[in-house]
C-alpha cells in the first residue's frame, strides 16, 4: 500500500506555467499547499530520460531534496502516423515552450514539423494522436509513486482556441468538436490526460 499524503507543502516540479496551474487546481481541493520549484529556487534539472517515468523521476527526485514531496509531470503528444513522435520529445520539438506567455508560440513551431510530415504521407493521413501524463511523487525519504493517463483524439490544423496551453489549440478529443483550447477549464480537467493520471494519483495517496 502506498503511502497517504497529508494536507502540508507540496513542491511541484515543473517549470511549465500552464501545466503549473492545472497541477495547482488538482491538488488544492486535497488541502495541499502547492509551491513551485522555481519558487524555491530549485534548479531544474536535465531531462535525460526516453520514457515518460524516468523523467517525471528525474524531476521530481531532484525537487525532493528539498526536503518537501515534491509532485512532476512529464507529458507529450504522441502522434501514430509519425510512430509516436514527438512523444518524450515534445517539449525539444517545441523548444523552451514554457515560456510561451511571454513569448510567443513556439508549440506553434513544432507543429509545423509534425504537419510537415504529415502532409509528406499524403491527403488521407491517419490524424489520429493521444496526450500521455505521467505524474511521480516523491517523497523526501525516497517513497516514490508513478501514474500514467492518457486522452485519445486527432490533430486539427489550423490552430483553434485561446484557453489551456502548450498543443491544446491543436488537439480534439475522441467524440468532440472544439478544441482543449476552446473548452472550458473545468472540461478539460474532467477528462485530460492530466486529470486520468491525477485520478489514479489520488485513489492512491488520498
Ligand atoms: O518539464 P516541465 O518543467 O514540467 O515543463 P515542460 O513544458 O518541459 O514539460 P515536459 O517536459 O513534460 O514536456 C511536455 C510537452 O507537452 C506539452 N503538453 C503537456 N501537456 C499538455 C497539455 O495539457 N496541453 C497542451 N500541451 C501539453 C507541453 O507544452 C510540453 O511542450
Ligand atoms: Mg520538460
Amino acid at each position: 500500500m502506498t503511502r497517504k499524503l497529508t494536507p502540508g507543502k507540496l513542491v511541484l516540479a515543473s517549470h511549465n506555467k500552464g501545466k503549473l496551474k492545472e497541477i495547482r487546481a488538482l491538488v488544492e481541493p486535497y488541502g495541499m499547499e502547492a509551491i513551485s520549484a522555481a519558487d524555491l529556487g530549485l534548479p531544474e534539472p536535465e531531462e535525460t530520460g526516453t520514457t515518460f517515468a524516468e523523467n517525471a523521476l528525474i524531476k521530481a527526485r531532484s525537487a525532493a531534496a528539498s526536503g518537501y514531496v515534491a509532485l512532476s509531470d512529464d507529458s507529450g503528444l504522441q502522434v501514430a502516423a509519425l510512430g509516436g513522435r514527438p512523444g518524450v520529445y515534445t517539449a525539444d520539438w517545441a523548444e523552451r515552450q514554457w515560456f510561451e506567455g511571454e513569448a510567443g508560440r513556439d508549440w506553434y513551431m513544432a507543429m509545423g514539423k509534425v504537419e510537415g510530415m504529415l502532409a509528406e504521407m499524403g491527403p488521407d493521413v491517419d490524424r489520429s494522436a493521444r496526450f500521455v501524463c505521467t505524474l511521480a511523487l516523491v517523497w523526501p525519504d525516497g517513497e516514490e509513486l508513478v501514474v500514467e493517463g492518457e486522452v485519445q483524439g486527432s490533430l486539427t490544423w489550423p490552430p483553434r482556441g485561446a484557453l489551456g496551453f502548450g498543443y491544446d489549440p491543436v488537439f480534439v478529443a475522441k467524440g468532440m468538436d472544439q478544441t482543449f483550447a476552446e473548452i472550458d477549464p473545468e472540461h478539460k480537467h474532467a477528462i485530460s490526460h492530466r486529470a486520468d493520471a491525477f485520478a489514479k494519483l489520488v485513489k492512491a495517496v488520498f
